[in-house]
């Protein structure tokens, strides 16, 4: 399957027009396949773009060929076949000195920030610009006002074993930011950090898009991340986008496994029940259903119809109401019996209600 993110419909009319800031088209990465070695194919045919000033978000499990896909827009890795284009420039046929220019535009955040541990703050950040051979006043002028951006203005001179996870990957940012790059390629950058820090790392990138126009390529695992910060989603397994759109969407109604897979474990079900889920139901076993509420259906009482609908039997496991891009948008787990004639009555009060569910398994 080929499906290509709808961009077109990001920031504004301006953003919407504009060429991507990113395009894979076709795109295919196979590793050995050298001396004998067997050969294994990574990302196998990927389309999927970035619209110029959006944040978007790849997700997918460890080995999906997130990793590589990111490598491929930085350089560091050469498509087998297909085209990457940033801004304009076809990565693959760039020379060594294109390449070392294309980084210099393209910012990098990791998940252990690489840091160098024998530099303070200040000169961590400072790094990319010596190697630009900017002169000192010149690198004084821009680090302080970067430090001062991602709230480490006070921090200058600390080292980072002096730095909590969340201060050091705020260096990282800043020093991401030395360049001036247009776009910023984040690799898991809050996987190592704690649900408050996550948020407050996530807030700067999406205030550092907001007030800088800089467009953000994040890579994740982590449903929370994506549905927090990116306007668009493209979902990867086995090295193939398998569903793409925007989070919003996609979230309310995932098509695909792997998505519905990754979003049941962003819920806050209790772990007990998360392990009891089952695929097929047993005699007696209870449905385990995530009710969408957003747009018309976002403040209506459904849930109190559904109740008298099914009679007493609905048990609410958990709900939240939250944001996405900006939307209102509510999710309750519930549970009810999988009695067949109990499950068409339900779907009938979706369908003419509009409710967007989804049967996220079994339990006893
Ligand atoms: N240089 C390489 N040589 C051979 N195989 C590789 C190489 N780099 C990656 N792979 C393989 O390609 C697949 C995708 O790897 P990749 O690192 O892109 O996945 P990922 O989604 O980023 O996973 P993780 O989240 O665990 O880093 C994996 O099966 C990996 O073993």
């Amino acid at each position: 399957m080929t499906l290509v993110t709808a961009v077109a419909d990001a920031a504004s009319p301006d953003v919407a027009n504009a060429a991507p800031m990113v395009s894979f088209e076709k795109v295919v990465k196979r590793f050995g396949g050298a001396s004998g070695q067997p050969e294994f194919t990574a990302l196998d045919g990927i389309d999927f773009s970035v619209a110029r000033g959006s944040i978007a978000g790849i997700i997918g499990r460890s080995g999906a060929g997130k990793s590589t896909l990111i490598r491929l827009v930085n350089g560091l890795e050469k498509a087998t076949s297909g085209t990457v284009v940033v801004d304009g420039v076809e990565v693959g046929g760039l020379s060594e000195d294109g390449l070392r220019s294309l980084r210099r535009q393209v910012g990098m955040i990791f998940q252990h920030f690489n840091l160098l541990s024998s530099r303070t703050a200040f000169d961590n950040v400072a790094l990319p610009l010596e190697i630009a051979g900017v002169d000192k006043a010149a690198i004084k002028a821009k680090v302080g006002p970067l430090l001062d951006l991602v709230g480490l203005g006070d921090k200058a001179g600390r080292y980072p074993s002096e730095l909590s996870g969340g201060q050091k990957q705020r260096v990282g940012i800043a020093r991401a930011l030395a360049t001036d790059p247009k776009l910023l390629l984040s690799d898991e950058a809050t996987s190592a950090l704690d649900p408050e820090t996550t948020h407050s790392i996530l807030d700067l990138l999406k205030r550092i898009n907001a007030e800088l126009g800089l467009t953000v390529l994040l890579i994740t695992h982590e449903m929370e991340v994506v549905k927090t910060v990116a306007s668009h989603v493209a979902v990867i397994d086995a090295g193939r986008i398998v569903e793409a759109g925007r989070t919003f969407e996609v979230y309310a109604d995932p098509r695909h496994e792997t998505t519905r897979t990754l979003l049941a474990s962003s819920l806050n079900l209790p772990e007990w029940l998360r392990n009891g889920i089952k695929r097929q139901p047993s005699a007696g076993d209870r449905a385990l259903v995530r009710l969408v509420f957003f747009g018309d259906t976002a403040f209506k009482p459904l849930t109190g119809r559904l109740v008298a609908e099914l009679g007493a039997d609905v048990n609410i496991l958990a709900g939240a109401i939250e944001e996405i891009a900006g939307e209102p948008f509510g999710s309750l787990v519930v549970s009810y019996s999988a009695d067949p004639a109990v499950m068409a009555r339900a779907q009938q009060f979706y369908a003419e209600t509009g409710l967007k569910t989804e049967v996220l398994g079994y339990v006893a």
